[in-house]
């Protein structure tokens, strides 16, 4: 299963990290580095098609990362889809008539969702799966993410999880009418996701609109920000990114600057 494959590669990228020098696996592979302080974690939560992509890319853009390479970026954007497990045959065939649930908890691959994360504040890369929409399954080819100074985690479901929950330094809600999504979840599908409207609104009644009623809209209480109107929310956003600028400024590093990296151990997620 491809879930091994890359929880492998992760696993042995984390062992090297904790002894603190490259071994010769990562030599061979290129990916010798400096040990690096814990990102601050960023849960961004909210209804399918409600904005969580365009608000982690304009926090992105304005905290000046989009022309930033890859490997230098001090801001990162993990998405839950990644962490979609992979589907039997028979989940398959229901996937392809819109009667899978992949809003429901259990469509995803919470080991591997979690072990991720603490990767990433453990200050290791990861190597994660695109995500692949059409065929309802993971790319062979997966992507690296770099370990930086910001981690926005975003997706339908990630403050539902204590544990992973109890990782966020700060959690944002993406706020948008329903009526709003489900609109821009037809144009997006139609145009993005190969599906057909028939099938997008028969999965939207039965599946994705009762499952964001029962899982995703509770999770609302645990947001310590909630942002009406998605990346429209012009002033939501500058806060957000005024703050984010602030935490990471003072004595110990300024975003936009090289080492020594912010230290996030004196921010502590609200337990809930
Ligand atoms: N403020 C907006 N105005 C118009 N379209 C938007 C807006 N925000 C998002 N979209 C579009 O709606 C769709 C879903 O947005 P996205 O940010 O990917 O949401 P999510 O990540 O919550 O699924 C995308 O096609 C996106 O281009
Ligand atoms: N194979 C899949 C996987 C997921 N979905 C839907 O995607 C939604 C989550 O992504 P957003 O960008 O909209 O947050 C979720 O509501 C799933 O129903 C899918 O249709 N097919």
């Amino acid at each position: 299963m491809k879930r091994d494959v890359y929880n492998q590669q992760n696993h042995m990228m984390a062992a090297a990290n904790r002894t603190g020098s490259s071994n010769s696996w990562q030599r061979k592979n290129g990916l010798e580095r400096e040990r690096v302080p814990k990102p601050f974690v960023i849960g961004v939560a909210g209804g399918t098609a409600s904005g969580k992509s365009s608000v982690c890319a304009k926090i992105m853009q304005q905290l000046g990362q989009d022309d930033v390479d890859h490997k230098q970026r001090q801001v990162v954007i993990i998405n839950q889809d990644s962490f979609y497990r992979p589907l039997t045959e028979e989940e398959n065939a229901r996937a392809l008539k819109g009667e899978f649930n992949f809003d429901h908890p259990d469509a995803f691959d919470y080991d591997f969702m979690l072990s991720t994360l603490k990767d990433m504040v453990a200050g290791n890369e990861v190597i994660l799966p695109e995500y692949n929409y059409k065929t309802n399954s993971r790319e062979e080819k997966g992507h690296t993410v770099y370990p930086a100074d910001v981690v926005l985690f975003e997706g339908i479901l990630v403050f539902y999880f204590k544990e992973l929950r109890d990782m966020y330094h700060m959690k944002l809600f993406v706020d948008t009418d329903p009526d709003t999504r489900l609109s821009r979840r037809v144009l997006r599908d139609t145009k993005e996701r190969g599906r057909d409207i028939e099938n997008i609104l028969h999965q939207y009644t039965t599946l994705v609109k009762p499952a964001f009623e029962e899982f995703c809209l509770p999770t609302k209480k645990y947001a310590d920000v909630i942002i009406p109107r998605g990346a429209d929310n012009t002033v939501a956003i500058d806060l957000i990114v005024q703050h984010i600028q602030e935490l990471l400024r003072p004595s110990t590093n300024k975003i936009g600057t090289k080492r020594p990296r912010y230290n996030s151990d004196s921010f502590v997620g609200r337990p809930h």
